[in-house]
């Protein structure tokens, strides 16, 4: 059998950092990645054979847990015709339709192929629109890796402690404009000055790339009025949230309409895909209609989308939502007791099926300096001890955590005891 250290010191010979994306590396964590075999519901197994109780979820997407047969049997019923066609589909169409629908915002859509796709391109529609160049983004929010939104970024950039990248040009970073997240004073201020210029603001709804932070009451309202108040586009980025906190997404949840919406994650079932969509008016501005140009090859590929389609429709069923919610807040609850009676401070955080663990004494955490100001040395001697124990976290401290409706109960009570062992153990090490 080869081990995932064996595994990981093969992949480094050609993949830098011998990972893809570089949250997968556990930079920091002084121990190789887990290299995984295969998922089914709440679980990875990995290449030694060991089952872990998965809370990543691939990063968001597998809300129905893995290897959905109804999501399998989708995308196999349309294996056969062929992979990619380059040419219009009628599943595009009704990809469209049902976005629009499950999102009133949204008029008109476009698929692309990443959420770091639609967000860059999401940007350029805004900047096209408006004719201004600059955008607002706030610190720890991460809109993929494009280069006007690598600027103060969450995920891997913040979790390996380079937020704002090398290699984007300072003249294009210094049209992005970053101010701290939950904080519409700031926000007031910079457009009271230079509020003509703004083309955007680009916000995660829930941050959930510190990490999992809602926004403050009347936070996502005053983004609203101060977007209309200077005919600036408002852009909601719900890639993580979209679908997740609620079948609407955080628009829905916390009732606030963007301009624009940006979709990845659960909207392409596990394959890689994007979105883009809102107000027909901008839209319009789209090529070939309007000036604005975007494209892609494999954009709307119809194996992609029968996987979203059929994950969409899956998830639209009543209750749904409701109950992810539920079993967010028995396992956040569990936690947050059991690290009380271990005298470790820990608090959780929680919006719909995605939550978020902070070593901390603070009450709450609101913005990017609270965020980093937390203990993140505490952070990973607690996943070490939940990896040993079995269970899967985002290998960062600065990543949200995912609840499937494949997490049974006995899934979360398996959770709650392996934290027990991890509170036990950091409290001994201590
Ligand atoms: N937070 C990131 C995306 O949402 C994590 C995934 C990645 O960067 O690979």
């Amino acid at each position: 059998m080869t081990t995932s250290a064996e595994l990981f010191e093969q992949a480094c010979r050609h993949i830098p950092g011998g990972v893809n994306s570089p949250v997968r590396a556990f930079k920091g964590l002084y121990r190789p990645p887990v290299f995984m075999e295969r998922a089914q519901g709440a679980y990875l197994f990995d290449v030694e054979g060991k089952r872990y109780v998965d809370y990543v979820g691939s990063w968001g997407p597998m809300i129905t847990g893995h290897a959905d047969p109804d999501v399998l049997g989708a995308v196999r019923e349309r294996l056969n015709n062929g992979l990619s066609f380059g040419t219009p589909t009628a599943i595009e169409t009704t990809m469209a339709d049902l976005i629009c629908e499950i999102m009133p915002s949204i008029e008109m859509v476009r698929m692309v192929n990443s959420g770091t796709e639609a967000t860059m391109s999401a940007i350029r529609l805004a900047r096209g629109f408006t004719g201004r160049d600059k955008i607002v983004k706030f610190e720890g929010n991460y809109h993929g890796h494009s280069d006007s939104l690598l600027v103060k970024a969450g995920s891997g950039a913040l979790t390996h402690g380079e937020p704002s990248s090398p290699g984007v040009p300072a003249s294009l970073a210094d049209h992005t404009i970053t101010l701290s997240y939950n904080d519409i004073d700031e926000v007031e201020r910079c457009f009271e000055e230079i509020g003509s210029q703004i083309a955007c603001i680009i916000v995660e709804p829930v941050a959930g790339n510190m990490n999992c932070i809602p926004p403050a009451e009347g936070f996502l309202k005053a983004l609203r009025h101060v977007c209309d108040r200077y005919q600036s586009v408002l852009i909601f980025d719900e890639v993580m949230t979209g679908f997740r906190v609620a079948m609407g997404g955080a628009q829905a949840y916390y009732g606030v309409s963007p301009d624009l919406t940006c979709l990845g994650k659960i909207v392409g079932g596990g394959m890689p895909v994007g979105a883009f969509g809102g107000r027909s008016e901008i839209m319009q501005e789209l090529s070939p209609i309007g000036p604005v140009y975007q494209a892609g090859t494999l954009s709307g590929n119809p194996l992609a989308m029968a996987a979203g389609v059929a994950l969409l429709s899956k998830i639209r069923e009543p209750g749904f939502h409701d109950a992810l919610a539920q079993r967010v807040d028995t396992l956040c609850n569990g936690l947050e007791s059991r690290a009380h009676e271990a005298g470790i401070d820990m608090i959780t955080q929680r919006a719909g099926g995605m939550f978020g663990v902070f070593f901390t004494g603070q009450r709450s955490v609101e913005n990017f300096a609270q965020a980093t100001a937390c203990d993140e040395n505490a952070f990973r001697r607690f996943f070490s001890a939940m990896l040993e124990h079995g269970v899967y976290l985002a290998p960062s401290a600065y990543e949200a955590g995912f609840m499937s409706s494949a997490h049974t109960p006995e899934d979360l009570q398996v959770t709650l005891d392996a934290a027990e062992h991890a509170f036990a153990q950091m409290t001994s090490r201590v």
